[in-house]
């Protein structure tokens, strides 16, 4: 961090306004001290390294040496990664990812690599086959990814064409890509970094289609980096983010690989092409579900990215007077500027918090998959999926926000919000397309609301719905506990109705399935709005968890952050809350007024609050959000980095221009 002297004026004073301490609150949003002290130790020594720094701003390089660059710094980073682990304790995924952004200024071509292609083995692959290929992929012998989606098919995963034939003379199963729409189309790393990958495909033995399974297959030469025989892979080229991830299509010509590729820990083919079908068939689809649990974390940090760009530009930014004959303001002190920004602030811990509480749900069902039990496997697809949708969507939303804060600034690539936002936006694509998530979860809904009905006893999450049956006299109080039943209301209340919905286009003569379409609007709505109350009462009951061990000012602050985010909700939706709670014209009324004082509550701290979330100056890469404010001297020095500024006249001129304007008639 700069020095003191250097540091901005007006940032120096928000400092010294702050109430609470800040390391405390940084501890308290990382999971703990030792994940801090970890993170910071292994920062120390990646930035410090002098080949991860830039000499010419990443941006104007062009997409080939872009790559060239990324997989340089990202190789330096294993190395320290490795490193690391050996002498200290292995790194968790987030520290590696955060500190991975801050090196590289995008996307790692090693992310599916470190994010999914290890995950698979250890998920899917049986002992023998983790003894086999863990050690190699840890210490990145063999490089891969996770190849599933094709030209054709992401979301409808039974649709996919690649086709894996058991031939049981060899022992081998044969990969093909039938048509152009089969080719593998998006891995990270698959276009020139990686030389194997974890391929789904549709398993055929004699003749009879199994279905989609993972398989093991190289596709480089290991010294040479030629592809094998029969690969037909490349890169896919330029895309709105995600430049550096290096993302690739993949085809297959009767490609061979050794019986003992298939990823068997759940279904088997034995040597003689006899089928084993596992305990379920989904957990082939398990490693999917740990990464959009781990999407809540990911959208938590780009959210506090770009909350601590914005917060701090609007701390020196001034503009426009309040009052004449008075200097302009700090922007910050606009209501609607706090409106704009608190929230994202109160959004971080909302999805932190909630990642925290998600992540436990996962290994626990991890560890009852292990003895054989499933039980709250489906719980866990439901929530992970409009988790997933809600906090990816909002994360891109939010960022979006935080841009347009920034006024014309925000819209410069030094500011780094429009990178942060391609980070963001694309995961509301990738892992499970928002509305398709939101509509996995509706169907689960609609189940638990059956259940409901049926007077059966339902799973956590979703109890809510037996208390919503009751008949509910109780008058609307605005405090948090009560705020969130209404969510809970609004909620039951939608998720009853898209039940309707389906039910009257049954009864009118529909098939189940047209009638789930001529409903799916009121499905992800009501699934939306799941999700919303999940996400307020799991804020809400782990803020109370956190401050009962933390000091006054940091409980008070997570307290204003936490009925911030409810009370912006309850506003947000407050036609919802009308329709399907008992909340009245005056308790809005009071709960908008709640509102602004929270927002001057949380005016002197918002400073130190994003300075809480410690991200450093590398991570942001950003002329108007770094630590020392310096934003009007950045933005010109790294205007003058520009390759047209290099030269006082560009050749351009001499070529067109002039002659150009010689020809001009008047
Ligand atoms: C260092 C890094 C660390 C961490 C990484 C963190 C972040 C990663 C960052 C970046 C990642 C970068 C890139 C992303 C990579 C990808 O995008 S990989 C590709 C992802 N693809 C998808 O997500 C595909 C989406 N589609 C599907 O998941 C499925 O096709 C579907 C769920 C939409 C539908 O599947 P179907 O087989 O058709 O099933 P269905 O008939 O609809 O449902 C049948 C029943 O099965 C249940 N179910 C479905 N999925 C699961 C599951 N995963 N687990 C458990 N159960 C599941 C479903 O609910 C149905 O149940 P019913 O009881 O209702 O019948
Ligand atoms: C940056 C990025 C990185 C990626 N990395 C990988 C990777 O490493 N490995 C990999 O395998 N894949 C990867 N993907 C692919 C990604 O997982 C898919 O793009 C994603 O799952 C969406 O599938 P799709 O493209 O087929 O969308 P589509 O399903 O074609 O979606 C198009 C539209 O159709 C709608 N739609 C589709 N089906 C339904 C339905 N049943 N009901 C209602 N609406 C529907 C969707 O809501 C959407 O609006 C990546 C994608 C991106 C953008």
């Amino acid at each position: 961090m700069a020095s003191a002297l250097k540091v901005n004026k007006d940032l120096v004073r928000e400092r010294q306004k702050c109430t609470f301490d800040v390391k405390e609150l940084t501890y308290i949003w990382e999971g703990g001290r030792e994940f801090t002290e970890e993170r910071q130790r292994y920062e120390n020594i990646v930035y410090s390294v002098k080949e991860l720094q830039d000499e010419v701003p990443e941006l104007y390089l062009s997409h080939k040496e872009r790559y060239e660059s990324s997989i340089r710094k990202a190789c330096i980073l294993q190395r320290l990664q490795n490193e690391y682990g050996k002498k200290h304790k292995v790194l968790n995924t987030r520290t590696i990812r955060l500190v991975g952004y801050g090196a590289i200024r995008d996307i790692s071509p090693f992310l599916l690599h470190n994010g999914m292609f290890i995950q698979t083995i250890e998920g899917q692959g049986t002992p023998e086959q983790q003894a086999e290929w863990m050690p190699k992929a840890q210490a990145m012998q063999i490089i891969g990814t996770y190849a599933q989606t094709e030209l054709g098919h992401g979301t409808f995963l039974r649709g996919l064409e690649t086709t894996a034939t058991y031939d049981v003379k060899t022992e081998e199963f044969i990969l093909n890509s039938p048509t152009l729409t089969s080719h593998k189309w998006w891995p990270g790393g698959l276009g020139t970094t990686v030389n194997h990958c974890i391929v789904a495909a549709q398993l055929y033995i004699n003749g009879k289609k199994h279905g989609i399974h993972l398989f093991m297959v190289q596709i480089r030469d290991l010294e040479t980096h030629m592809p094998l025989p029969g690969i037909n892979v490349g890169e896919i080229g330029p895309k709105l983010g995600f430049q550096t991830a290096n993302n690739g299509f993949l085809g297959f010509k009767n490609v061979r690989i050794p019986r003992k590729n298939m990823l068997m820990k759940n279904n088997q083919v034995l040597n003689d092409g006899t089928y084993v079908k596992g305990m379920n068939e989904k957990l082939t689809y398990g490693t999917m579900v740990l990464v959009r649990v781990s999407i809540v974390s990911d959208a938590a940090n780009v959210i506090a990215r770009a909350a601590t760009i914005a917060v701090r530009y609007a701390a020196v930014r001034h503009q426009s007077q309040l009052k004449a004959n008075e200097p302009e303001v700090q922007i910050l002190d606009y209501l609607t500027q706090q409106h704009k920004l608190f929230i994202a602030i109160a959004t971080s811990h909302a999805f932190s918090t909630t990642y925290g509480w998600l992540y436990k749900a996962y290994l626990q069902v991890v560890e009852d998959l292990g003895k054989g039990k499933q039980d709250h496997l489906p719980e866990l697809h439901a929530l992970s999926c409009c988790l997933k949708a809600t906090c990816s969507r909002d994360s891109a939303a939010i960022v979006e926000q935080c841009r347009l804060a920034c006024g014309g600034h925000g819209y410069m690539a030094s500011s780094s919000l429009p990178i942060v936002y391609g980070l963001a936006t694309a995961s509301v694509t990738y892992e499970g397309e928002h509305t398709v998530l939101l509509l996995q979860t509706a169907r689960y809904l609609m189940k638990a609301w059956q259940m409901a009905l049926q007077g059966k006893v339902l799973a956590p999450s979703v109890s809510y719905l037996v208390d919503s049956l009751k008949s509910n006299k109780q008058s609307w109080q605005n405090t948090p506990e009560f705020i969130v039943k209404g969510f809970q209301h609004v909620a039951a209340g939608k998720i009853k109705d898209a039940f309707h919905a389906i039910q009257k286009h049954v009864k009118a003569g529909k098939d189940y399935e047209d009638a789930w379409n001529l409903a799916s609007v009121q499905l992800i709505k009501a699934s939306e709005a799941h999700s919303r109350a999940i996400l307020c009462d799991v804020f809400w009951r782990g803020t109370i968890i956190k401050s009962s061990t933390a000091s006054p000012g940091v409980a008070a602050v997570l307290d204003h952050l936490v009925q911030l985010y409810i009370v912006y909700w309850a506003l947000e939706t407050v036609g919802d809350l009308l329709l399907y709670s008992n909340i009245t014209k005056e308790d809005i009324a009071v709960l908008k007024v709640k509102y602004e004082e929270l927002l001057a509550l949380i005016r002197p701290n918002a400073v130190g609050l994003v300075d809480a979330f410690d991200i450093r100056d590398e991570v942001l890469n950003s002329t108007l959000g770094s630590y020392d404010g310096r934003v009007y001297e950045r933005l010109m020095e790294e205007a003058m980095k520009s390759p047209l500024n290099q030269e006082p006249v560009n050749q351009s001129f001499h070529k067109y221009l002039k002659p150009f304007m010689k020809r001009a008639k008047l």
